[in-house]
């Protein structure tokens, strides 16, 4: 259960607000977000797993307070950055994955083989010695996925997971997302992806403007953009 009490983000060095305080409960097992580049998503995404904390108020998950707790937090919930770059730090895949499993395995031996099992059970069980330079965007956004997932959270926050990634892989990797058996946030411009869930987000101008049924999130984010797209200023 993730819940966000009047949870408000300021940028730091100039004070202006980026996240509105917000309350939500969420706690439904597909949940997107969506909404205009700048509005607030990734901040709202990044709060959950205390990589953004709130300058007021408060986001709890299983009842930790991510401010106290964020270590303990960021195991219960994993994160899916766009680029995957961003969270791919070793050589190869498999140390990749090892080092995922640092905490949760003592025994190199051990770690060895639950990395490799881990690679095998997304696809990439050939790819354990290879560079994580050499393998595809999509290749390299599964590997991610793998790490994330050995820590065994309770959620995977996803911001824009597909975003990079040709045809095929996001068909592939939004597939394996969804089959995931644990809750799922994910931030998508897709819109035909965000109505996936069971409820959606729209945030506008750093605030939920639409909480609700995944099409009429979809309709009312369409709206929202043709009207300022019509009225700049409005
Ligand atoms: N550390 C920061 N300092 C100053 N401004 C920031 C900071 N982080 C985010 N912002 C600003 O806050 C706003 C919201 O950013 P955020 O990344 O949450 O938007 P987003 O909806 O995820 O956008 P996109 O769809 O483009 O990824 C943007 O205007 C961004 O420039």
């Amino acid at each position: 259960m993730i819940e966000f009490k009047e949870a408000a983000v300021v940028a730091p060095d100039t004070g202006v607000p980026i996240l509105h305080p917000t309350t939500l409960t969420l706690d439904e097992p597909r949940i997107t977000i969506i909404g205009a580049n700048g509005s607030g998503k990734s901040t709202l995404a990044r709060l959950i797993n205390g990589l953004a904390l709130p300058v007021s108020g408060s986001v709890h998950v299983d009842g930790l307070d991510t401010r106290k707790h964020g270590a303990l937090v960021r195991r219960k919930v994993g994160f899916l950055f766009t680029d995957p770059s961003a969270q791919l730090i070793m050589p190869t895949a498999l140390e990749d994955v090892m080092l995922s499993l640092r905490r949760v395995i003592r025994s190199k031996n051990e770690r060895v083989k639950a990395a490799m099992a881990a690679l095998e059970d997304i696809g990439l069980g050939d790819k354990g010695d290879v560079s994580v330079n050499a393998l595809s965007g999509g290749q390299r956004q599964l590997l991610a996925l793998a790490g994330v997932l050995t820590a065994t959270p309770l959620v995977v926050v996803a911001d824009e997971p597909t975003t990079l990634l040709d045809l095929r892989w996001k068909a592939h990797v939004g597939a394996l997302l969804q089959a995931l058996p644990i809750q799922l946030i994910e931030v998508t411009h897709d819109l035909e992806a965000a109505t996936k869930a069971q409820r959606t987000l729209v945030i506008d101008e750093g605030s939920v403007v639409f909480d609700g049924d995944p099409s009429d999130a979809v309709a009312h984010y369409r709206n929202l953009m043709f009207r300022k797209t019509r009225e700049p200023n409005a």
